[in-house]
């Protein structure tokens, strides 16, 4: 179904980006990951070549505008098309929002929010130019919607994706461009971790709040991904697959 198709991945070097990464790459499909240290990168590319896919690594820091643009410059460069993209960089760490610097605040919006527009937009544009329709799945969370505290600057950027998901998916439908957003619940990676749940007790409060009483693998997200990537969804657009284990229907999340 991805064979023949180029896709870039935001974040591709680690974790959740590295997974769909891997994923795409098994399913056919020629990929872009980028992210801002070339070593992570690396290491996907040769896990791709590993399991005989073709891949590229394209550093890239998606908060500077200009990069974004060479960035799918590069990858038409190197497959000649560019037919998906994955918005799934990020940046997260708890801090009550009363006490949130302007500059921590915006570290956060400018990756999430400002550079999945900056791919959005540039992704778009080249497959308006070359006719071929495509896909844009952004990675975004259930407190999009509910909120988290602690977490006022990636609930915001989150919900800012999940609205230019909607709003775009309606500007490009006529382009046959489809956007879409996966909403995953508590995922065991190491960045997650770091930022989330970085003691015992953090990481069995975070659990508890789960009904299915586990973390997601990476690759249980990845296989939701190229679900809604791929043709099997070519009708599906301006929606968003939460894949959480129950957590916000359970409601605990804001439990202490
Ligand atoms: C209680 C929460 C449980 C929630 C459970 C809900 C279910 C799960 C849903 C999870 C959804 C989302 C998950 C994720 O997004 S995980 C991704 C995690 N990965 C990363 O964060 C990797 C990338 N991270 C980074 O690059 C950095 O962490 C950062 C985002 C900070 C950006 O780095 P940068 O180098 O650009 O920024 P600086 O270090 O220069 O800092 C900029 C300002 O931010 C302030 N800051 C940084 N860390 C903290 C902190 N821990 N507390 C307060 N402030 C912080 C820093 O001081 C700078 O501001 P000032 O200049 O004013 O000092
Ligand atoms: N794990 C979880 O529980 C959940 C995660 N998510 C979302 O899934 C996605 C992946 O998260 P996860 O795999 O857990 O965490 P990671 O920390 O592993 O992934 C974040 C990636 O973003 C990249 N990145 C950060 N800043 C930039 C930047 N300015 N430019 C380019 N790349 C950047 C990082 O690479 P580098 O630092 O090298 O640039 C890293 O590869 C995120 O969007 C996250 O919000 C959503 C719900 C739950």
């Amino acid at each position: 179904m991805f064979t023949d198709r180029t896709f870039i991945v935001t974040g591709g070097g680690s974790g959740i980006g590295r997974a769909i990464a891997l994923a795409l790459g098994a399913a056919g499909a020629c990929v872009v990951v980028t992210g801002r240290t070339p070593e992570k990168l690396d290491e996907t590319v040769a896990l791709l070549g590993e399991q005989g896919a073709d891949g590229i690594a394209v550093p890239t820091d998606v908060r500077d505008p200009g990069a974004v643009d060479a960035l799918v410059e590069a990858a038409v460069h190197h497959y000649g098309a560019v037919h998906g993209l994955v918005n799934n960089a990020a940046g997260n760490f708890v801090a009550p929002g009363i006490d949130l610097s302007p500059n921590g605040w915006k570290a956060v919006v400018d990756i999430v929010l400002n550079g999945s527009f900056y791919c959005t937009r540039a992704v778009a544009r080249q497959m308006r130019n070359q006719g071929t329709g495509g896909s844009i799945l952004s990675v975004i969370a259930s407190y999009a919607w509910h909120g988290h505290p602690g977490t006022v600057h990636s609930a915001a950027a989150k919900a800012g994706v999940l609205a230019m998901t909607r709003t775009l998916a309606v500007e490009l439908a006529p382009l046959g461009i489809r956007l879409n957003c996966i909403a995953p619940g508590p995922t065991e990676t190491k960045g997650a971790g770091a930022a989330l749940w970085a003691d015992d007790t953090a990481r069995a409060h975070v659990l508890s709040s789960v009904p299915a009483g586990r973390f997601a693998d990476p690759t249980e997200v990845a296989d939701a991904s190229l679900f809604v990537l791929g043709d099997r969804a070519s009708y599906m657009t301006g929606e968003c697959l939460t894949l959480d284990g129950g957590q916000w229907l359970g409601k605990q999340v804001y439990g202490q």
